[in-house]
């Protein structure tokens, strides 16, 4: 068998034991006195004496036809055993599930919320705009709204609902205008704290009702971008309080805003300094290595998180470059190709928020952050109830 063949297998063999595990854990089983037998059966070549090309071959197809059988066993009557798909018989059809999960998505459509926190003019509008290349900003959608600059932070969500090739998605994008604009800006992320909470507290009421919503509305923030300016220095102290305050209750994406205005060895230096600070100040941001699903999920969320902060420019204008139409910038110097990944790192943030990781960040903020939110919400309740008895 080749290295990579082996490891391969080993990591699946290794999947497949954790999948038994956590199969019984989830009905409850004494794993203690419960371990899985693993049985292999393999079959012994018939024929001695094969020519060793032959034997080679021979012995390739029976590993392929390997068949290993995971039995768990726990009190009278269950038993389960685990058969890959190398070992059907013929076609099943499992995976046109796959088929059935795209058909009713596309009819159900997808919602996904997204926050932009950042001080004013940091291009938050812009950037959420040139994300879905539309007019979904509040600003966009608000365009008479004041200018001027808010005593206090006040969130204010808009939803449109997009389509692209049939798959709808209902996107709402929560502005937190006022963040950071004041002298003191002490406790400025209350406001956005307890609208997070609020949102886990409406989906929470919503599960606990007795007839319940066949779809539960889902306002709960999946994702926070974090508009930190391209200053070049470290983390000032209102985005380390930020992100370690709210990293803990929804999912964090800091970028780097207006990234145009930095060299190319400012733009490397600053995001180091950055991670540095981060890491120092034990501030959690997505994707966080804790909640990486398997060995290749890691290597993959690794690459992302040795990029984090992406240093990112937005913009809503199209130019003409060598014949095609690209997003960017014109400055007197040429013009910054937004999508073009040696200008800046905007594409890898469109990627992770929307090409590759949307559904995690739903995940994630399902069945970690509102999860969390709802065990401490239920324990509270039950210690009130006994109080009261
Ligand atoms: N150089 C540069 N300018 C940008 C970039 N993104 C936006 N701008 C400009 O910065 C200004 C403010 O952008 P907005 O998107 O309105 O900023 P905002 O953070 O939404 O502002 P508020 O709504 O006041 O909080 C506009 O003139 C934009 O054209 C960028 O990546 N680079």
């Amino acid at each position: 068998m080749e290295e990579s063949e082996e490891k391969e297998r080993g990591i699946m063999g290794q999947k497949q034991e954790d999948e038994g595990t956590c199969r019984e854990k989830a009905a409850g089983m004494n794993t203690q006195n419960s371990t899985p037998d693993i049985e292999e059966v393999r079959t012994e070549p018939e024929e001695k004496g094969m020519e060793e090309g032959e034997m080679k071959k021979e012995m390739e197809m029976e590993l392929e036809a390997e068949v290993k059988v995971e039995l768990c066993q726990s009190g009278p009557g269950l038993q389960m055993s685990f058969i890959r798909g190398t070992d059907l018989f013929g076609y099943v059809g499992i995976e046109a599930v796959l088929d059935q999960m795209r058909r009713k998505t596309m009819k159900v459509g997808l919602e996904f919320n997204i926050m932009v926190v950042g001080q004013s003019g940091l291009g938050k509008s812009t950037l959420v705009n040139t994300l879905f290349k539309s007019k979904v900003s509040r600003k966009s959608c608000t365009p008479n709204c004041e200018e001027k600059i808010s005593k206090t932070v006040k969130l204010h969500s808009v939803s449109h609902v997009i389509e692209e090739k049939g798959m709808k998605m209902k996107l709402t994008v929560i502005d937190t205008p006022g963040f950071g604009d004041q002298i003191n800006n002490e406790n400025c992320w209350e406001p956005i704290v307890k609208h997070i909470n609020e949102q886990y507290e409406k989906y929470l009421r919503e599960e606990l009702h007795i007839n319940r919503k066949r779809r539960i509305p889902d306002s709960r923030v999946h994702c926070c971008i974090y508009f930190l300016p391209a200053t070049g220095h470290r983390l000032r102290p209102i985005d380390v309080e930020f992100m370690k305050r709210v990293g803990k209750i929804v999912s964090i994406v800091p970028v780097i805003a207006k990234a145009d205005t930095l060299t190319i060895e400012e733009r490397q230096e600053f995001k180091e300094r950055i991670r540095q600070d981060l890491a120092a100040n034990g501030i959690r941001v997505y994707p966080q290595k804790e909640y990486d699903d398997d060995p290749e999920e890691r290597i993959l969320n690794d690459r992302i998180r040795e990029s984090i902060p992406f240093a990112v420019v937005g913009t809503d204008k199209e130019h003409q470059v060598n014949g095609n139409k690209v997003l960017g910038r014109k400055t007197k110097w040429g013009i910054i190709e937004v999508e073009n990944v040696a200008h800046c790192e905007f594409a890898n943030l469109r990627d992770l928020l929307i090409r590759s990781h949307l559904q995690d960040l739903k995940d994630v903020t399902h069945n970690i952050h509102y999860e969390t939110y709802r065990v401490r919400r239920l324990n509270e309740s039950n210690m009130n109830f006994k109080r009261e008895m």
